[in-house]
């Protein structure tokens, strides 16, 4: 087994935890906020305010046309949604709360899975 071999392994097991990884995101009750991109046309200031819009669809396009080199470009896509999201919405708010609630789950989940 060479080092390139073990490396194209770990990818593969790393894609595959990506897609558990989305469908249990997808699937969990406060998804909704992220499940499709936020359309900037209707929300003043949103597309001014976020750089890098990305949304839990938007991931599972790049994940099925093979975008995602490994777990960690995943992660960072992930990280993204819920980043914009503590930097457009109040934490007191529905939308805030929900994409608090979906960070604390996804981190549990990874490191779960992974360790
Ligand atoms: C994600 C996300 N972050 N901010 C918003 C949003 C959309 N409109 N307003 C006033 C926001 N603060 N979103 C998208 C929420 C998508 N949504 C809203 C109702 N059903 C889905």
């Amino acid at each position: 087994c060479t080092k390139k071999a073990k490396m194209a392994k770990d990818n593969t097991n790393g894609l595959a935890m990506c897609r558990v990884l989305l469908a249990e995101l997808e699937a969990h009750q406060d998804a909704w906020p992220f499940l499709t991109p936020v359309n900037h046309k209707a929300v003043p200031g949103y597309r001014k305010v976020i750089k890098k819009p990305m949304d839990f669809s938007t991931i599972r396009e790049k994940l099925a046309n093979n975008q995602y080199l490994n777990l960690e470009t995943f992660i960072i896509d992930v990280n993204l949604v819920f980043d914009n999201c503590e930097k457009f919405n109040e934490d007191d708010s529905e939308i805030g709360r929900a994409g608090h609630n979906m960070r604390r789950f996804f981190d549990e989940r990874w490191t779960e899975l992974l360790m």
